[in-house]
């Protein structure tokens, strides 16, 4: 059977990174502060080593497998949770500006923990609901492109994160298999916020049969102020 470090190198190759030993160290740090920290505050149900380099740190990396993420982006990932794809996505990408936002002050404390001791730079955590952000303007329509992984069904995530978008940027979607319809569900929510759909590019998690889903939004237009609504309230009533 493949240690734990091969998983991760293996799974890199595959997706066609190939990391340096710093970074290496680097995702073996997180995944014991992830360990740690998930017996004390719900960070994530998944435990077992393989599984964490396969559905935590290999997914996250599989936005890489595009060429959208430019050098030097100002990205945000909204709902972030345990740092996903957000820290996967600085280990091996220094050059980006990265903020990572959540709802739930205790997981900002761990992110905050996370980047001290990998001495990740340029990234912040931020603790907040992505309907009161997106309406700050040191935070609205800033980013080059905004990501979010299971978070909310489309047409949610959509008024939660389009806001963030500058127009001419993008919006990644992490997604699993079958979108099809969800995707149907949010076609209005999508023109409302000022996007347009680009890409949808089914990418197979390295050393699995799982498949999974980037939705590409491009953000052509400025988002009314009127959306995001208030908080709470794009849940109860999606657009
Ligand atoms: C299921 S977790 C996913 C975490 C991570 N993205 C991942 O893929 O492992 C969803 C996260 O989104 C956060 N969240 C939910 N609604 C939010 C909102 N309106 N604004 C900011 N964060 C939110 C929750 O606190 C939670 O940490």
């Amino acid at each position: 059977m493949m240690s734990n470090i091969d998983t991760l190198i293996e799974g890199s190759r595959e997706l066609g990174i190939s990391l340096k030993a710093e970074e290496i160290e680097k995702f073996y740090k997180f995944k014991e502060l992830l360990k740690e920290w998930n017996k004390k505050i719900n960070l994530t149900a998944i435990e077992d080593d393989k599984e964490i380099d396969i559905k935590h740190f290999l997914d996250s990396l599989t936005l890489l497998k595009t060429d959208y993420i430019k050098d030097g982006y100002k990205i945000i990932d909204i709902g972030t949770g345990g740092g996903f794809p957000g820290i996967p996505l600085k280990i091996v990408r220094e050059d980006i500006e990265l903020v990572l936002m959540d709802s739930l002050q205790k997981r900002i404390k761990f992110l905050d923990l996370v980047i001290n001791e990998l001495e990740l730079g340029n990234i912040k955590a931020i603790h907040g609901r992505a309907e009161d952000f997106g309406r700050d303007k040191e935070y609205r329509e800033k980013f080059d492109i905004a990501v979010s992984r299971a978070v909310a069904s489309l047409n949610i995530l959509f008024e939660y994160c389009l806001p963030f978008v500058k127009v001419g940027g993008l919006f990644i979607a992490m997604k699993g298999p079958d979108v099809d319809a969800e995707l149907k569900e949010s076609e209005r929510a999508i023109r409302l916020l000022g996007g347009k759909v680009l890409d949808v590019i089914k990418i197979k998690l390295p050393l699995s049969d799982i498949t999974h889903t980037l939705i590409i939004i491009e953000k052509i237009n400025e988002t009314l102020t009127k959306y995001p609504r208030k908080a709470g309230k794009p849940k109860k009533n999606p657009l």
